[in-house]
């Protein structure tokens, strides 16, 4: 058993069942700090529900998930940008880092802009950004509160190819600096090489908790992973 100070999150066999209908049962696992936990399983396998579990956001039919970390240094990214259109990226950047307890000078505000590089779009109203920007916009949210653990679920999405690079690079230095890292990824080829480990779902459970370089897609979920 590992000590505590290594988790991040401990989840210890989790079900879901919507209705009478079982998703997934006995999913347990450790979460350690400075590690990328990549989630993989076929469309309707149940990453999505696992992580909002895992994330508070959904609670388990059977089971715990515990977060260790504190939880105002839990961050959430996911496909949906949760930007105000009416206010610009300066202010929308303002208002989060209130709804957090913050209260960051202009100065550091415009240094996470810049960070995603969104310094020049700083007066432009959210509202007219492109996925891309929208979605630099949100990952300078989640770096206000400088993350011990971050949950992904599919923010890649429709990401141009710059803005991709970026949010891989920032989550492998978010990594790096001792954050955990909770990934669905919507290129999971690609984004196995960034991972530490795999947690990949199949026929309603837990079917590998393992090693990244050792995962094989083939035998695990029968080659095809997404
Ligand atoms: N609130 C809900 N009520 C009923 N069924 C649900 C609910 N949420 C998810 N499901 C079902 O649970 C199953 C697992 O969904 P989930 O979104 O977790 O899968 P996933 O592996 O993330 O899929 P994908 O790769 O397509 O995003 C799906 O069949 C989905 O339709």
């Amino acid at each position: 058993m590992e000590n505590n100070e290594s988790i991040a999150l401990k989840v210890r066999n989790a079900a879901k069942l919507f209705g009478t209908r079982l998703i997934f049962k006995n999913v347990s696992c450790d979460v350690r700090r400075g590690e990328i936990l990549l989630v993989v399983g076929r469309n309707g396998a149940g990453k999505t529900t696992l992580l909002k579990i895992m994330a508070g956001l959904s609670r388990p039919s059977a089971g715990s998930a515990e977060i260790i970390t504190a939880p105002e240094k839990t961050a959430y990214l996911g496909h949906s940008t949760f930007i105000y259109p009416r206010l610009s990226a300066l202010r929308n950047l303002s208002f989060w880092a209130s709804m957090y307890g913050l209260s960051p000078s202009r100065d550091e505000l415009m240094t996470l802009l810049r960070r995603v590089g969104l310094e020049r779009a700083a007066e432009e109203l959210a509202g007219s950004f492109s996925r891309g920007m929208a979605q630099r916009l949100n990952l300078a949210r989640v770096f206000l509160i400088d993350p011990d653990l971050l949950f992904l679920d599919e923010p890649g999405t429709g990401l141009d190819q710059s803005s991709l690079r970026l949010l891989r690079e920032e989550v492998v230095a978010l990594r790096d600096r001792g954050a955990a890292v909770v990934w669905i990824s919507h290129d999971v080829n690609h984004d196995m090489t960034l991972a530490d480990r795999i947690l990949g779902l199949a026929s309603n459970k837990l079917e590998y908790l393992g090693s990244a370089v050792d995962f094989d897609p083939e035998t695990v979920l029968g080659g095809k992973v997404c």
